[in-house]
């Protein structure tokens, strides 16, 4: 049976863990086929990011107009974008689509050793441009932060952070707390202004989270190109990133990568 398609639009991660790696690879674990539109090349290892070049903004829609007019698209997803040319043209792109999937919106601004991965100004690019046609934004603490001012540090302060970025005009947002400190659960807070639904998790005690932010994503991403609704959809990606960090792994002299390996035993 032909499986359903998941895009992402995302860089590569030379060390595996992030970006477009783990995206497909948490497509292939949750039986959708992968679909890619690459914005940047990064060289980046377990120790951080050492710099990255940009894929010309028209490599970028060229690739996604191939794959959606040729191989359909059920849902897509956006990681690292770069710049706000990049932002700006894609986003002009899923109109020329007419945007008939859910689009997951993950505003990544740095990687989590805290360097830069979008030029100067173009997460302001991606507020305006790509938040209003998200179907789900995941900002990060630190990218919430950014975008609103607002620091999370208990359930009161995630819910006020929620608010402030559903004004910014995407249909859903999980504001994420895996960078909450002190609390022994992960909770995450999913609200699209009506609904506040938290969801809770064992906090596992392991440095070993790099592309946590993209297989949540992806996972939520590959659900709602099978149809599934934003709640159920999250709620299984929560379920699924939980089991990726408990069974986690080093690996350099860094941070490891999340592993969805476990789905092979399942
Ligand atoms: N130590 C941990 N144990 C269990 N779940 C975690 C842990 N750290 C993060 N998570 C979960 O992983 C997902 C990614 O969260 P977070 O770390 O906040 O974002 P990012 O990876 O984008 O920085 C969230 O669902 C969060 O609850
Ligand atoms: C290409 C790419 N995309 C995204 C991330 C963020 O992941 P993390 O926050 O785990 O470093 C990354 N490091 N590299």
């Amino acid at each position: 049976m032909t499986p359903r398609t998941a895009l992402t639009i995302a860089g590569s991660d030379s060390g595996g863990g992030a970006g477009i790696q783990a995206d497909l690879r948490t497509f292939f674990a949750n039986g959708v086929h992968g679909l890619v539109a690459l914005t940047a090349v990064t060289v980046q290892n377990s120790l951080g990011v050492q710099g990255f070049t940009e894929i010309p903004a028209e490599v970028v829609c060229a690739q996604i107009k191939a794959v959606a007019s040729d191989m359909g698209v059920d849902a897509a997803k956006t990681g690292m974008l770069a710049t706000a040319e990049i932002i700006r043209s894609v986003a002009k792109t899923l109109d020329e689509l007419g945007l008939d999937f859910p689009l997951v919106v993950d505003p990544v601004a740095a990687s989590m050793t805290g360097h830069a991965l979008l030029r100067e100004d173009a997460l302001e690019a991606i507020r305006t441009e790509l938040f209003p046609r998200a179907t789900l934004i995941t900002p990060n603490l630190d990218e919430v932060r950014l975008l609103t001012g607002v620091s999370v540090v208990d359930p009161a302060s995630q819910r006020t952070a929620a608010d402030a970025l559903l004004e910014f005009g995407s249909r859903w947002v999980l504001v994420k707390g895996g960078h909450m400190t002190g609390t022994e659960d992960c909770v995450d807070l999913l609200s699209d202004g009506r609904e506040y639904l938290e969801l809770t998790g064992p906090r596992y005690l392991t440095e070993n989270t790099h592309g946590g932010g993209d297989t949540l994503a992806s996972a939520i991403t590959a659900s709602l190109a099978k149809g599934t609704s934003v709640p159920d959809a999250v709620a299984a990606g929560k379920k699924f990133i939980e089991r990726c960090v408990a069974e986690s792994y080093s690996l350099g002299a860094g941070v490891g990568p999340v592993s969805p390996f476990w789905v092979l035993d399942r």
